[in-house]
């Protein structure tokens, strides 16, 4: 069977795009997900998703990690509204259902601004911040993160007590400037360093919020892959009305 794809990236974390409206694909067969993902025997990718038709939203995105693992995938949300418009199911508004429920977001040439869930519990620790914005983020500062083995650092922290199996993606961040912090993220489910991560990214705001390094409410996140910006609202440690934005841009198209 030959079966087209797309290819995506969002600030460098890249996606290959199934448009599955017509259910050919098994979303059970993980190990599909991750021979297509295969940077050396398949079409290589970060993570693969597949867009479905839905009953009251636009569509449905599936998200698998390159393991063939599932959580929220903030960049792939932002690709799958940018294919969603390619393939003519929006123009420039899309309402879509992901594994943490329902999302809005906007699309205006290749920027796509989405809406997040509201994060209620940030936990605050000596040396770092745990919070949960779709998927699980442990976000640590750190002054040396250019020049610094995230592989390494990250995958103690994501294998370790008290994230243990089930993990939780790493972010080390350094503060630039009032509202702008580098990040660079370790990736559970790819179990690597990604170029980009967008729920990292927002985790990331959110906990420089709460650590009152910046008292923005629109943050500029530089990811080795580009810049994201986040927004939020705050009240009373409730983050809501929060937005990730940023460019999402078709790579490629094929078939194998
Ligand atoms: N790259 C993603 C995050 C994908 C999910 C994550 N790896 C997990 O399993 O928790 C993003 O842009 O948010």
């Amino acid at each position: 069977m030959q079966q087209e794809f797309y290819k995506y990236q969002g600030t460098g974390n890249d996606f290959v795009m199934i448009d599955n409206r017509q259910q050919k694909i098994d979303k059970n067969n993980t190990k599909l997900v991750a021979a297509l993902c295969d940077r050396r025997f398949g079409i290589g990718a970060d993570g693969l998703i597949l867009i479905q038709n839905h009953e009251k939203a636009d569509f449905e995105m599936i998200y698998f990690n390159s393991d063939g693992s599932q959580s929220l995938c903030g960049n792939g949300g932002r690709c799958a509204v940018a294919f969603a418009r390619n393939l003519g199911i929006i123009a420039k508004k899309a309402t879509f259902e992901a594994i943490d429920g329902l999302h809005f977001a906007t699309i205006e040439d290749d920027i796509v601004k989405l809406q997040m869930q509201d994060v209620n519990a940030v936990e605050k620790y000596v040396s770092h911040v745990f919070l949960d914005t779709g998927s699980p983020h442990h976000v640590e500062l750190r002054e040396n993160i250019d020049d610094f083995d995230i592989k390494a650092e990250g995958s103690k922290i994501r294998y370790g007590a008290p994230y243990n199996e089930a993990g939780s993606n790493v972010n080390f961040v350094k503060k630039i400037g009032d509202a702008t912090f580098a990040v660079r993220t370790y990736e559970r489910g790819v179990e690597d360093e990604t170029l980009s991560c967008g729920t990292g990214v927002t985790a990331v705001a959110i906990a420089m919020h709460t650590l009152k390094e910046t008292t923005d409410n629109l943050i500029t996140l530089k990811a080795l892959g580009g810049d994201l910006q986040v927004s939020f609202e705050e009240n009373n440690g409730v983050y809501s009305n929060i937005w990730l934005i940023g460019p999402a841009k078709l790579v490629f198209k094929g078939s194998i």
